[in-house]
């Protein structure tokens, strides 16, 4: 499948390219092309890491070597945790130990191997070569398994080294944890998993405790192996469920789409999708007990600030940096990446951390952001960086750098600001060398942040285990502050200052009650740009207001929408106003970053961000508004009766997406804090994208009786354990859930019911419509592959069943339990051809009928799942038809899923 989405895609967007490319101008065929291959070499990268990293003389060579070499495959089993150790097992039992078997040329291959320092060795990583995996079947079936497992989510393709930054969250169970540049969303998926750590078995718990009902009767080995998190003291406050939050965040909103596409694989109802740039992220409201007419605004346990970057780190992979490489591409984004940093430490709660990352290895990208941020944020009384030394031992790794030189646009290197000033007092036009700005220098002597231990800053190299380049920081905000503004906003010579130090004339932020009043009248949406910089700095210090720039426009600016590759360089969502003659940095003061975070202040911000915004440009299409039902809504009330949903399951967190706030076609579910999120911003241009996990579809039913709203196949693991007797069917044996998978439609009409062994009588028996089917493997079928406890949508219509999963589901199982990859069968057609033929007339239009609903059900359903991109997956107001014009999946999204999982076993080629 791998292959031929792949190639469909590929020729695709290949296709008009690809054409075009290959007729000249007349129509005619060009002769076959061939491009150069990139030369491995780029003597200012080279003269600059050689200098400034400090790797001692008999490494260099490896690291070069390393950067030269193509980087290892690596992915990552994900989902709960019982289910990925789960699918693991299989990679260990079913294929290793086939791919072990095999040598090439006289030597064993080597098979994947666990990443070593990754928990449960659920990442792995393979170096076998391309033509070794062509050419040995074993690799075949992996393949097969990689890109089945991929399809469905159980798998992710992920760099090894970008799986760090989330395990040095700290996130817990409960956390309210914010991913600010989230795209395409493979440490998101990290977050949302540990945030919904022990979940499943804490619920299990919950339900046996206040039903008796034995929801899972032989769970009692398995939870003795779920960990710590599992027990109820994890997340006490909503009968086990999660009450944590992730908001994934991308200021680019054709990848905030990709980010849906991989986070709603996770069916949390714990997550929303902002599209905001990340240096003026709004302040969100949360409802405030103590006194609910005042709201109070939302503050973070966690923040990732995995910024874009130059992204040099992925020399391996986006092996065109070796060409493209100029020391400029870091200097402008320095500034960017420290206004997001200073944001994401505002956002804070005291007490909380910030992990801040980039795949770049350049020092003005990383300890200079870090030590830039926390001087704005008040130095290491407010913020210190936590040593993480003892942290995943097993990963090798580098101090942080303490001294580094910045190499300017035309490869000139120098070593303080100092010496930048020094230089261009003697300068006629006394302007900076391009894009230099005090804070990219290390803290000098005598600053609040010179003796900062930036050793406790993470480097890992590409030859240190093989990997990428990553940097990662974790910082610990030890109380609140008041942000001071940036120091860069004007050219160096005629004022020149000491890094670390006020202007002349100008004092901090916080000694200056004027300046930070004049800053406050800046809306906070707005960034000026450009011309408005120098406008807005007048403003700023002369406490008036300027006419702001759209805060849409900055994002479009930079964050164009160009697919880029996970980790790989990419544009930077905030501008980076330049002074028209030097092309230096003029930066203004962005109001979010500079305002402190006393709800009250937040307040005014606020208030200031509700006034009108003449200006402000809508960049993407209209989303929905996110409406909630309330609990006495007829819908809600009938859908409650219809599978007896038991009364501690909440009526309150149901939400449509459309502007008149009546079901259509879909009903989403949120955890109660994404509901008070949703409802409290409402109207006060927070741009949600994505919230909530779609838990009943709307469906032609057969008769009145049976209720019009199915349970949606990835709502089912959140409402099952509370759906009544009546609407659940038991099965326990494994060959009886292959009939399932295997037919699309296996008859009971009739004797029909008889082929399903020990659900038969259930299913006969059973009203119709659409019930919960439990798969609970019984003692004797029990086995290693059919272990594992499920919960799936299944509706009974007059004469068939039908197991309510996309084709893609459907075919992952089978291969996973039953090793099986038998095309699937639809009985319908068969049937029709066949046993039908001879039937009287009412029974076949009763079969008919019974055969449209299931297949509308059906066909919904796989359209639905089809559907990646959420305009229209979300969209259920009355003008929208079902998933009307679905823009296609995110090309990209499923391209790194798919192709590349299939180039990681040595398939089609990576097209990014
Ligand atoms: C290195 S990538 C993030 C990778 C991501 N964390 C992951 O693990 O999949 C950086 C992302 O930041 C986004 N971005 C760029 N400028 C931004 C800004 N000012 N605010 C928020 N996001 C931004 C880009 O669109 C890009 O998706």
């Amino acid at each position: 499948m791998g292959r031929g989405k792949s190639g469909h895609r590929g020729g695709g967007r290949g296709g008009r390219g690809g054409r075009d490319r290959d007729r000249d101008s007349r129509g005619g065929h060009r002769p076959y092309q061939t491009f150069p291959e990139v030369r491995k070499e780029n003597s200012r990268l080279e003269q600059y890491y050689n200098t400034v990293l400090g790797l001692p003389e008999d490494e260099k060579a490896d690291f070069w070597a390393a950067l030269r070499r193509d980087l290892p495959n690596s992915f990552r089993f994900c989902g709960s945790k019982g289910h990925a150790l789960a699918v693991k097992r299989l990679l260990q039992t079913r294929y290793i130990p086939e791919i072990t078997r095999i040598t090439h040329e006289g030597v064993a291959v080597e098979p994947p191997q666990p990443v070593p320092w990754y928990p449960d060795s659920l990442a792995w990583s393979m170096t076998t070569p391309k033509n070794v995996v062509r050419k040995f079947p074993p690799f075949a079936a992996f393949q097969k398994f990689l890109v089945s497992e991929t399809s469905v989510g159980n798998i992710s393709r992920q760099e090894v080294v970008s799986m760090i930054p989330p395990l040095l969250m700290d996130v817990r169970p409960g956390m309210t944890v914010l991913d600010l540049c989230a795209a395409p969303g493979s440490k998101a998926a990290q977050l949302l998993e540990m945030i919904h750590r022990g979940e499943e078995a804490r619920i299990r718990q919950v339900i046996r405790t206040f039903s008796g009902d034995d929801v899972r009767t032989e769970d009692a080995h398995e939870d003795a192996h779920e960990d710590e998190a599992a027990k109820l003291e994890a997340d006490p406050g909503d009968d086990g469920r999660a009450t944590g939050l992730l908001i994934a965040n991308d200021a680019d909103y054709k990848r905030s789409h990709m980010l849906i596409h991989q986070l709603k694989r996770l069916s949390s109802p714990n997550m929303i999708v902002t599209n905001h740039d990340a240096t003026m992220y709004p302040p969100l409201r949360i409802p405030n007990p103590e006194n609910p007419s005042k709201p109070s605004y939302l503050k973070f346990d966690r923040i990732l600030a995995d910024v874009p970057c130059s992204g040099d780190g992925t020399l391996r992979k986006n092996i065109n940096l070796w060409k493209d490489w100029t020391p400029g591409n870091a200097l402008g984004l320095h500034l960017t990446q420290v206004r997001i940093l200073v944001r994401a430490l505002q956002m804070l709660k005291p007490g909380g951390r910030v992990v801040y990352s980039t795949c770049s290895m350049n020092p003005v990208e990383n300890e200079a952001v870090v030590a830039a941020a926390i001087e704005r944020c008040g130095g290491p009384e407010k913020v210190e960086i936590i040593d993480c030394s003892d942290q995943l031992p097993l990963l090798k790794r580098k101090p942080g750098l303490r001294k580094w030189q910045i190499m300017d646009k035309s490869a000139r290197l120098w070593s303080s600001w100092a010496e930048v000033e020094e230089y261009t007092k003697s300068t006629e036009d006394g302007i900076a060398p391009g894009r230099l700005v005090s804070s990219m220098f290390p803290p000098v002597a005598g600053s609040d942040c010179a003796d900062l231990p930036l050793e406790r800053c993470m480097r890992v190299y590409a030859h240190q285990q093989d990997t990428g380049g990553f940097f990662i920081t974790a910082l610990h905000k030890k109380a609140e502050f008041k942000a001071k503004p940036e120091e860069n906003r004007k050219q160096p010579a005629k004022n020149a200052r000491a890094n670390g130090q006020a202007p002349a004339g100008k004092r901090p932020l916080e000694e200056d009650g004027k300046e930070e009043a004049g800053v406050k009248k800046l809306r906070l949406s707005e960034e000026p740009t450009t011309d408005e910089s120098a406008a807005a700095e007048t403003a700023t210090e002369a406490n008036t207001e300027v006419e702001p720039k759209a805060e849409a426009d900055a994002v479009a600016t930079s964050a164009n929408g160009e697919a880029v590759e996970e980790d790989g360089p990419v544009e930077t969502g905030a501008p980076q106003p330049t002074d028209s003659n030097s092309g230096t940095p003029q930066t203004a003061t962005t109001p979010a970053a500079v305002a402190d975070n006393t709800e009250q202040q937040q307040e005014e911000q606020q208030q200031q961000q509700q006034q009108p915004e003449p200006r402000r440009k809508q960049e993407g299409p209209y989303e929905e508004p996110f409406k909630f039902l309330p609990p006495d809504h007829e819908v809600i009330k009938n859908v409650a009766e219809f599978y007896k949903i038991s009364p501690r399951f909440p009526s309150d967190r149901y939400m449509v997406r459309n502007a008149l706030g009546e079901p259509a076609k879909a009903i989403y579910y949120t955890s109660a804090l994404v509901r008070d999120i949703l409802v409290l911003n409402e109207g006060r241009g927070v741009k949600f994208v994505h919230g909530g996990v779609k838990m009943y579809v709307k469906q032609d039913a057969p008769s009145a009786d049976v209720c019009r709203w199915r349970i949606q196949s990835e709502g089912m693991p959140i409402l099952h354990g509370y759906v009544g007797a009546e609407r659940v069917v038991v099965l326990r044996k494994k060959e009886t859930l292959r009939k399932l998978l295997v037919e699309m439609f296996p008859k009971i009409a009739g004797d029909g019911w008889r082929r399903m062994d020990e659900i038969g009588e259930r299913v006969r028996d059973l009203a119709l419509g659409c019930c919960v089917l439990r798969v609970e493997p019984g003692v004797e079928d029990r086995d290693e592959d059919f272990s594992e406890h499920m919960a799936l949508p299944l509706w009974k219509s007059f004469q068939s069943l039908n197991l309510m999963l996309p084709k893609e589901d459907r075919s992952a199982m089978l291969l996973r339990i039953y090793n099986d990859t038998t095309p699937l069968i639809n009985m319908g057609i068969q049937r029709d051809n066949n046993a039908s033929a001879g039937l009287p007339a009412e029974e076949k239009d009763a079969e008919m009928k019974d055969e449209a609903a299931a297949a509308a059900a059906r066909e919904g359903q796989a359209a639905e799942e089809e559907a990646a991109a959420p305009a229209a997956e979300e969209g259920d107001g009355p003008a929208d038809v079902e998933l009307p014009d679905a823009p296609a999946p995110a090309p990209e999204a499923e391209a790194e899923g798919e192709v590349a999982v299939a180039a990681a076993a040595g398939g089609e080629e990576s097209t990014a």
